[in-house]
């Protein structure tokens, strides 16, 4: 399998095959929506347009990152939302980078959303699809985010066939400029579980597969057998 790794801004083409990967926070919660019973997750390009399915659609659960804001019914955090209940519900998410990775391949044939917490379920899949070829999108910094990068890492290791411990990879997440960041409260919406709950290596059996749903980008959970 030929992998490379690319920044937001370095996607000049359509991939075929892209996982995009944001560690904290935007797909830990997004998997932490599905474990609390949400049926799909809408990607939208804007405030404004998360607002505005919100409107349309009331029953909605429309999210972002930054501090609670009015329209929205939650932050972009996983220590806030892991006790919600999610069952059946259609969440709407915006944030800074991982929604933004996630539409910059919205025409790609196979998008999964990543991070430590579905990494081995990510890989399996891509192993199982037996894909040659993957760019592996590192959302935050431009594609400097260490804890994007080593996950993206990781999960490489993983679908190429040469496992490896998670252990040095974690290190370099809880090391990363957003990890302290949370920590230090310099980003706003955030619980102190946070950080520790971004590095939950496979907390969540399930991968996460993006795709166009008319003029949407929606996100499901994509159980991924073991046996294959
Ligand atoms: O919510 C997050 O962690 C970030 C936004 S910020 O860096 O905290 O301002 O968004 P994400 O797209 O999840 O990296
Ligand atoms: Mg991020």
């Amino acid at each position: 399998m030929e992998t490379r790794f690319v920044g937001i801004p370095e996607l000049v083409e359509t991939p075929s095959v892209a996982v995009v990967v944001d560690v904290m926070r935007a797909f830990t919660v997004a998997a932490w929506a599905f474990a609390q019973g949400a049926e799909k997750i809408v990607l939208a390009r804007s405030t404004d347009e998360a607002l505005a399915l919100k409107a349309r659609h009331p029953d909605r659960v429309a999210l972002k990152d930054g501090p609670p804001a009015p329209g929205f019914d939650l932050v972009n955090s996983p220590g806030l939302l892991r006790r919600a209940d999610l069952t059946g519900r259609t969440v709407v998410q915006k944030t800074t980078a991982g929604t933004v990775g996630a539409l910059a391949v919205k025409d790609a044939s196979l998008v999964l959303c990543a991070g430590f917490v579905v990494a081995e379920a990510t890989a399996r899949l891509l192993r199982q699809r037996a894909v040659e070829r993957v760019t592996f999108v590192v959302t935050g910094e431009d594609g400097r985010a260490d804890e994007d990068l080593a996950c993206a890492q990781y999960i490489a290791a993983g679908a190429t066939g040469a496992g490896t411990d998670a252990a040095g990879f974690l290190r370099r997440a809880a090391a990363s400029r957003a990890a302290t960041e949370l920590a230090e409260g310099v980003r706003q919406g955030v619980h102190p579980d946070d950080v520790a709950l971004c590095l939950e290596v496979d907390r969540f059996p399930f991968a996460m597969v993006a795709a166009r749903e008319g003029s949407l980008m929606v996100v499901r959970p994509w159980a991924v057998p073991r046996s294959q």
